[in-house]
Formats: C-alpha cells, structure tokens, sequence
C-alpha cells in the first residue's frame, strides 16, 4: 500500500489543471512526474501535501486519506525555494524542523550529516543569502527530508545545479529511496529520470497520456533509433520507406525508424553497398517518447 491517487481533478474556476487523474505509487517505489509547462505536475503535488484541495476525487497515503495534518509523513521540496534569506542555515532547518516536531538535539545531528554527506559541513552558521543558487537548493533539500518523511516530493530536485551537485543529490535520493522512502519527483531533464526511476507517468493537460513501466513504455513504442557508423555516403537512407528521421552526426548516422522491420530493411541496404563498421538499433530514448506524445500536440 503507497499512495493513491484516484480520479482526482482539479479545477481553477473554468479551467481544468489535472483532469481525472488515476495512479497508484506503492510503497518504497520512485517515481517520475513528466510534463510540459503547465501541465499540473505542481498542482498534483501541492494535493499530495493538502495545501490544495481536489475539486474531485481522492489521494490517500498508506490507505488513509491525506490531509494537511498528516504532512509529518511527507517531505516536499517545492519548485521556489522557500528559504529565509537572512536566516542562518542551522537556525533555518532548526525553525522547519521543530514544526516537524523534532527536538534541537536530533535536528542538529541531522543538519550535520547531511551537511557533511553535501560536503558543506561549514555552511551551518552561514546565512541562506550568502550561498550560491545551488548550495540553497542543498539545504532546500535538507529542508525537505531533515524529520525523515515517508513520502518524499520532490519539484524539479535538479534545476540549477551544476553536474558535481546533481550527483550529490541523485545519491542522496537514491540512499533515501534503498532505505524505503516513497518518492515522486519531477523533472523536465529526461535523463535523469531515465536513471532514477522504473516507474513514470507524463501529463499532458492533467491527464496522463503515458503512465507505468519505464522499461514496458519503451518496449511498447514501436519505433527505434538506429545508429550507423560507415565509411560511405548513406544520405539516400532519409528517402527510404519507414525512416521517419535522419541525422548526419560527427560519429556516424542516427535515424528514428517506423518499426523495427525499418531497421532490418536499412541493414540489408546498406550491408549490401559495403563495410559496415556499427550498427544499432536502439530502444527510444524518453525524450523521444516525450517528444511524441507531448510534443506535437504541445500548446
Ligand atoms: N492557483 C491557480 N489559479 C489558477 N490557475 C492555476 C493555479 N495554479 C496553477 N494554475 C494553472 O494550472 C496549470 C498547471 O499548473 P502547474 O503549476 O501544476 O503546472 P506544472 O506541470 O507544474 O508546470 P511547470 O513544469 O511549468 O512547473 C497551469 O496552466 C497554471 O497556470
């Protein structure tokens, strides 16, 4: 049991943001919230933690309703930072911890291990506006898990750091998740949630338009990527019929293809006019899947 998100709308007076969402996180899963600008990721997080009301439908944690008095359990990091600009970094997470209701003890021992597993054991006494962009996301971060949530929300975790952080951060969401945290997080950086979660869902105008296993999402989207690396001229493969794509690289040539029968046809082709030194067919990636599902029709 995890949570449920069950046929919940929401509307801001005429206009519908999340439109009959249905999904289901169980318990322990990560999981990737995908969407355009504007397509109701951030109102589908702010329902989770009972800051807004669903106009319809229901969301539950663990079997029981969520309301605003169960945000103990849950962790957000919202998408604006929300920290005190003249505040100390200690006496900021000492103020967000005690309305968890932790006591000073467990707060400051928190603070440290994360300070030190970020590698800024220093910035305790700094204050927030003295710290770059992406080290307030770090305590941001710290903000959001500090009381040990079981459900953590994470909006745009990665947005503005640089890649040494978004290490960091990728880890400590990977540790948290190994030790049963549930965790939703959006991105508009595919890889990274290509890397972090087997389950997704991509909104489109707050309704899901791809949702389940990441894996059985890309086995099911019938096209391919194919990558050749030849010593000849392959241009007259963009005319072939089947190939939707094609691209010149440095390293050689990348189609998108029909079907994978496409990808058997290009091979023969060009098996038959010479050496082939690679050729692969890969899974789409999920930007392609993106692309597609969300792109075309993108408003
Ligand atoms: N309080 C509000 N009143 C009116 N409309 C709102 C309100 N909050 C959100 N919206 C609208 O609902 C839609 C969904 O917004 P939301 O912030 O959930 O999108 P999002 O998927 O998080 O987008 P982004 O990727 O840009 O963060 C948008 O069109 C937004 O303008």
């Amino acid at each position: 049991m995890g949570l449920d998100i069950t046929n919940v709308t929401k509307r801001f007076g005429a206009f519908t943001a999340v439109d009959d969402l249905t999904l289901t996180v169980p318990a322990g899963q990560m999981f990737g919230m995908l969407g355009a600008n504007g397509a109701g990721k951030t109102t589908t997080f702010r329902m989770l933690l009972g800051l807004l009301q669903p106009t319809e439908g229901k969301i539950s944690w663990k079997g029981e309703e969520i309301t605003y008095q169960r945000t103990n359990e849950v962790g957000y990091l919202p998408e604006e930072r929300g920290l005190y600009p003249k505040l100390k970094v200690k006496d900021q997470l000492l103020y967000l911890g005690r309305l968890k209701g932790m006591d000073k003890a467990t707060i400051l021992a928190e603070m440290e291990k994360w300070l030190e597993q970020f590698k800024v054991p220093e910035y305790a006494t700094k204050r927030i506006e003295e710290l770059s962009k992406g080290n307030q996301q770090k305590i941001q971060f710290i903000a959001a898990v500090i009381h040990k949530p079981e459900l953590l929300i994470l909006d745009e975790p990665f947005s503005g750091l640089d890649p040494v952080n978004v290490e960091l951060l990728k880890g400590a969401v990977m540790e948290l998740q190994q030790n049963g945290t549930t965790i939703l997080f959006s991105s508009h950086r595919m890889e990274h949630v290509e890397e972090l979660c087997e389950h997704l869902c991509i909104l489109h105008h707050g309704k899901p338009v791809v949702y389940g296993k990441l894996r059985e999402i890309k086995k099911s989207f019938s096209k391919k990527n194919v990558f050749i690396a030849s010593d000849y001229d392959l241009s007259s493969l963009a005319d072939q019929a089947g190939v939707l794509k094609y691209r010149q690289t440095a390293e050689g040539v990348r189609l998108q293809v029909e079907h994978e029968d496409v990808a058997r046809d290009v091979f023969q082709f060009i098996a038959e006019k010479g050496f082939v030194r690679k050729f692969e067919v890969e899974e789409p990636s999920l930007h392609d899947i993106f692309i597609e599902k969300v792109g075309e029709s993108y408003a």
